[in-house]
Formats: C-alpha cells, sequence, structure tokens
C-alpha cells in the first residue's frame, strides 16, 4: 500500500543528479549545454535488482523545463511509480527550474542489464543522459570477466534551444546532419580531424582492455540523430548476449554492431592473448564507426587500448575496415530468448486488434511547419495545457480518450488526441513508412521507434506494406520467438519513393496488462520535436488511479508539493516498500 512522506533533511536519496547548464569542451570545441553533476555524459549510476531505489534529479538550470525519464523497465508501469516514468506531458509535469524531483524506481531479478537515464525535454538529452546499470542478479547465464560501458551520442554546435527554434520556424531550418558522434563523450568534431584543438584535449576516444580477458561491452544509443554502425579492427568475433536491458538472448555472433538512440546491446568481447599481440605487434586497435541513413556519413574512430600506458594513435588516415552500407537486415528475426519458457510472443491469431501507424512527413497546412505525423497526428510536448495523466487523475473518465472513437480515427481519440487500450488486449502496433510529402519529394528517413511502459515483443521488418499473413508465415516456418525490446528500427530500402508510397514496416506484438500512459515515439530528438510522439493510455480511469486521491495533489500541479525547492520540502507517494535484494545472491 502506498503511503505519503515529506522528503525532508532525514531523507537520503540513493542517488543525486543535478542539472544545470555551463560551458562545456565538447568534440574538439566549446558548447553551451545542460549536463548532469557537471558533465556530458553524467555519471553512471549503477543500482540493484530486485531493489527500490530513489533518484533525485534537481533542475538547476535558469530557464529551461527538465523531466528525466529513466528507461526502460520490464513490467515498469506495474513496478515503477506512476509519475516517476519521466514523460512531460504524458506522465508528469517537468520539473520547473529551481525544484527537484524524487524519482522511485523498482527493479525486480529480471532486470538486470544495460539502461541509460536521459532528459525527456526538447533537445536536452543530446547532454542530458548517462548509463544506468541494473546490477546482475546472481552469476549471470555468460561468463566474463570485467565489463565496459560504451555510451554514444551527438555533438551539435548549436544549443538546445537553437536548434529547437529552427525545427519550428517558417521556413523551416533542420539542425544539420551530426557534428560528431561521442564514445562516453569524447570524439572529433568534424572539421577537427588532425588538428591540434584550442579547446584541450582533441585525442581519440580510448577503451582500456588487458589480454585474455573476456568483457562484457555495454552499448548504449544515446544520440539525437545518428544511426551507428560500429566495427572492431582484429576483433571480427563480438557475440550479443542480451538487448535493451533484461531481455537475455541466445548468443549471436555478429561482425558489427548497429545501434540506433534509444536501443541497447550487450555483447561479449574477447581481448587477444598477449601471444597474439606479439605477433601482431601492436598493443592499439581501430573501433571505426559510421553513420547510417543519413544525408551525409559521419565517420570516426577509438581506440581499443591493452596497454594502460602510452599515447593513443590519431586515426587514420584511410579506414581500415569497410562496413556495409546496408543497415536494414542486421540482427533482424535472429535474436531470441535464452529463457523461452519465461516469454513468448502472442501469435497473430491471438492478436485483438491491430493499429497501423503511417508515419507521414509534410508542411502542416495550418502552421506551414515541417512536421512529422503518426497515423496522422502530430504530438509535441507542447500540444496539451497539463499531462495527460495529471488529467485522468483529476477528472476521471472525462480525460481518457473515448475507444470507440479511435477505432474509427487511425486509433486515437480527436478530443485527447490519445491511443486508448482496454486492459486485456492483444496488440499489433505497426509502423508504416511512407514516402515525404514535403515538396513532394518523397524522402524516406529511419526511425527508432520507442515504447515507455512494458516491453514489447518485436516480430521483425520488412520493404514495402506490411502483410500479416506472410509475416505470420515466415515467423512460424522459422519456429521463431520473439525477443522483448523497447526500441526496433523501422528502416529504409531506398531512400526516395512516390510521395506517401509504403516504404517499409517494424511490427510489435503486447499483451496490454498494466494500465497507465505510456509514450511511443521516434527517439530522434529532432523528430520528437516535430511531432512524432503518440500517447497510449491502457485501462480506464479506475483501472489508473490506483493511488489514494489524496497522496497525488502535489503532483497534480506544476511545481505543485511533490517537487522541492530551496525552501520546500517534497511530498512524495512511496509506492513500494524497501524489502532489500533479498530475492536476489548478489
Ligand atoms: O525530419 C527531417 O527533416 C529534414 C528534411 O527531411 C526536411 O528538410 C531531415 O533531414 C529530417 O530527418
Amino acid at each position: 500500500t502506498p503511503r505519503l512522506l515529506t522528503h525532508d533533511s532525514g531523507f537520503v536519496p540513493d542517488h543525486v543528479l543535478r542539472v544545470s547548464t555551463r560551458n562545456i569542451s565538447i568534440a574538439c570545441g566549446t558548447r553551451q549545454s545542460a549536463v548532469v553533476n557537471g558533465t556530458s555524459p553524467g555519471p553512471e549510476l549503477r543500482i540493484l535488482p530486485s531493489q527500490r531505489t530513489w533518484i533525485r534529479v534537481y533542475n538547476d538550470m535558469r530557464q529551461a523545463n527538465l523531466t528525466m525519464a529513466l528507461q526502460h523497465w520490464h513490467g515498469l508501469a506495474q513496478r515503477m511509480a506512476i509519475f516517476s516514468d519521466g514523460s512531460p506531458h504524458g506522465s508528469q509535469w517537468p520539473i520547473p527550474p529551481g525544484h527537484f524531483f524524487d524519482y522511485e524506481l523498482q527493479t525486480t531479478s529480471d532486470d538486470s542489464g544495460t539502461y541509460f537515464y536521459h532528459s525527456h525535454v526538447g533537445m536536452q538529452a543530446l547532454t542530458v543522459s548517462g548509463a544506468l546499470i541494473v546490477e546482475d542478479c546472481g552469476h549471470p547465464p555468460y561468463k566474463y570477466d570485467d565489463e565496459r560501458t560504451l555510451h554514444w551520442s551527438d555533438f551539435f554546435p548549436q544549443t538546445d534551444h537553437e536548434i529547437k527554434v529552427g525545427l519550428q520556424s517558417v521556413p523551416f531550418e533542420f539542425s544539420g546532419e551530426t557534428r560528431g558522434v561521442l564514445l562516453n563523450g569524447k570524439g572529433i568534431g568534424v572539421g577537427h580531424e588532425g588538428a591540434e584543438s584550442p579547446f584541450g584535449d582533441c585525442s581519440l576516444p580510448v577503451i582500456d582492455v588487458d589480454p585474455s580477458k573476456t568483457y562484457r561491452f555495454r552499448f548504449i544509443g544515446a544520440t539525437g540523430l545518428s544511426f551507428v554502425s560500429m566495427a572492431f579492427e582484429g576483433h571480427e568475433n563480438l557475440t550479443i548476449i542480451q538487448v535493451d536491458g533484461g531481455q537475455w538472448t541466445q548468443p549471436s555472433s555478429v561482425d558489427r554492431i548497429q545501434l540506433a538512440s534509444g536501443q541497447r546491446f550487450d555483447a561479449l568481447f574477447a581481448a587477444k592473448t598477449e601471444k597474439q599481440l606479439e605477433a601482431e605487434g601492436r598493443k592499439t586497435y581501430f573501433i571505426q564507426f559510421e553513420t547510417r541513413d543519413r544525408p551525409t556519413t559521419y565517420r570516426g574512430y577509438a581506440v581499443i587500448r591493452y596497454s594502460k600506458t602510452g599515447t593513443s594513435p590519431r586515426g587514420p588516415i584511410t579506414p581500415p575496415l569497410t562496413i556495409p552500407n546496408n543497415a536494414y537486415d542486421w540482427l533482424e528475426y535472429e535474436l531470441q530468448p535464452l529463457y523461452p519458457e519465461k516469454i513468448s510472443h502472442p501469435t497473430l491469431g491471438e492478436v485483438t486488434r491491430r493499429v497501423t501507424i503511417d508515419t507521414t512527413q509534410l508542411v502542416d497546412p495550418q502552421t506551414q511547419h515541417v512536421v512529422w505525423r503518426l497515423a496522422n497526428l502530430s504530438w509535441t510536448e507542447e500540444l496539451l495545457e497539463s499531462p495527460l495523466l495529471v488529467d485522468i487523475y483529476k477528472f476521471g473518465d472525462r480525460a481518457t480518450p473515448d475507444y470507440d472513437s479511435a477505432l474509427v480515427n487511425n486509433g486515437w481519440d480527436p478530443r485527447t488526441r490519445a491511443f486508448p487500450v482496454k486492459v486485456g488486449e492483444v496488440l499489433e502496433i505497426v509502423f508504416q513508412n511512407t514516402g515525404s510529402l514535403v515538396k513532394n519529394g518523397g524522402g524516406v528517413d529511419v526511425h527508432p521507434f520507442h515504447a515507455h511502459g512494458e516491453h514489447f515483443y518485436d516480430i521483425g521488418s520488412g520493404d514495402g506494406a506490411y502483410d500479416a499473413e506472410a509475416n505470420e508465415a515466415k515467423l512460424v516456418a522459422m519456429s521463431y520467438r520473439a525477443v522483448k525490446r523497447d526500441t526496433t528500427m523501422l528502416y529504409r530500402y531506398t531512400t526516395t519513393t512516390t510521395p506517401g508510397a509504403p516504404a517499409g514496416w517494424r511490427a510489435w506484438r503486447l499483451r496490454a496488462n498494466q494500465p497507465g500512459v505510456w509514450l511511443v515515439h521516434c527517439h530522434t530528438l529532432q523528430h520528437m520535436i516535430m511531432g512524432m510522439q503518440s500517447v497510449w493510455v491502457i485501462g480506464n480511469a479506475a483501472e489508473i488511479r490506483q493511488v489514494p486521491f489524496e497522496y497525488t495533489r502535489g503532483y497534480l500541479e506544476y511545481g505543485g508539493d511533490a517537487y522541492g525547492n530551496w525552501t520546500h520540502a517534497p511530498t512524495c507517494i512511496h509506492e513500494f516498500e524497501d524489502m532489500g535484494s533479498e530475492n536476489c545472491n548478489l
């Protein structure tokens, strides 16, 4: 049973993140950026499985709002506090400047894995993000000696605000392409290759390893725009073991990693032996990484270094590796659960409703903005006056989307502009790429689609238009068992097509069992600002409002009592008990 407690000086959160604005050295230049505890990326947080954790997030920025999305937990709806999802105008008010918010997280023994936290406001996630690791519960199913986190992000020289203003201007001004892909916050900005930077350290990012060890590499896609394909010189032997946190997979051998915004992959990396290093006469190898499916390609390098000392090399003049251009085949229909007895995807016969979401780029006839629509709806964090979950607490079923109206309107209700789902429905959600309507250009983009709340079963992707029977036949013929994901790619198979024509699809299945308000959106930050987001409401008001109304008051107003500041200790709902990690042999 939930309780209401005031977090005065006697309350000590497990972790504290303070977000402020400063001028940082980045990509061999400087940038005015929102940072976490002074740095970008922010500190790596490590939390325990089967445990309740409190994370306090301060907004020390003078002007900008902030919410942190701590993504993403299996069964999030059941086990994470209702107002703690961190989607502004979906599930909570943003944290006003000068305030802080205490996020309550509850993990289970199945959550061990790789996650990250990031701001969910505007372009802030370019720099406001960091690794969030749920420690292993007992012995993990794969053996490794040590681990490394590989957190990937993008550099844009403009401020967050400038980028956003450009995207919402007439004429439209895109951010431009990435000016640097960064590994653990380091990388070489476009134009600085081979140059000394006036702004301090401009060396390549380095991953230090020891000979003969096996590492668990945790890949985190915290980019804003870039879809990154990367290969490892001299080490063409990575084994995928886990995906999107929590989901252990059967071992899958790969020669490269493709990482889109929002995704995580964990892979075993076998270091060379001393003998091999001697025979090859080297101590460093390059990681070569390249962006995919954008108008221009950024190529960068990092260094795998075997002797912790010694200078790290410059990037090579000629690329040592050739990375395939086509991205759409990588690991499709390949990843399968390590423990299939624990999970199984709904079959086509079990599906009770299909929601097809066309992704469309067009000029909005009213605003003249270049926008994206999902199922003919552009949704941004500015669209609603107050967060939908707040309205549902205040107004009950009057604020929940109407099911019957949604059925005849592409799946969403025009009044609330949200997608209603009944508890118990088995959904098939199909994202359908289409050629751009802007200037009748027919351009096709890629989109990493991401769901808050419970993870979905990914049942594949393909070119053209989705054919449910054909895909089901393929799954059955392969005896394929889908894995649970939270972010998968809507690919492109061609750069242009007829405007409006189908141009590739991605399909998910979900047993909707967890009431709540959940975002489903493209994880590309620019596309989010351009409207590529949607809000899904699972359950009716009675099913959603599990916490007594009196307890929720502090959450229902912007800057309400649940938000602390200098003079005011917040009053917070405790949804979970601190049980310790007793279900887990640590
Ligand atoms: O959403 C986008 O807008 C631009 C372009 O398509 C319109 O100018 C671009 O490159 C995107 O990815």
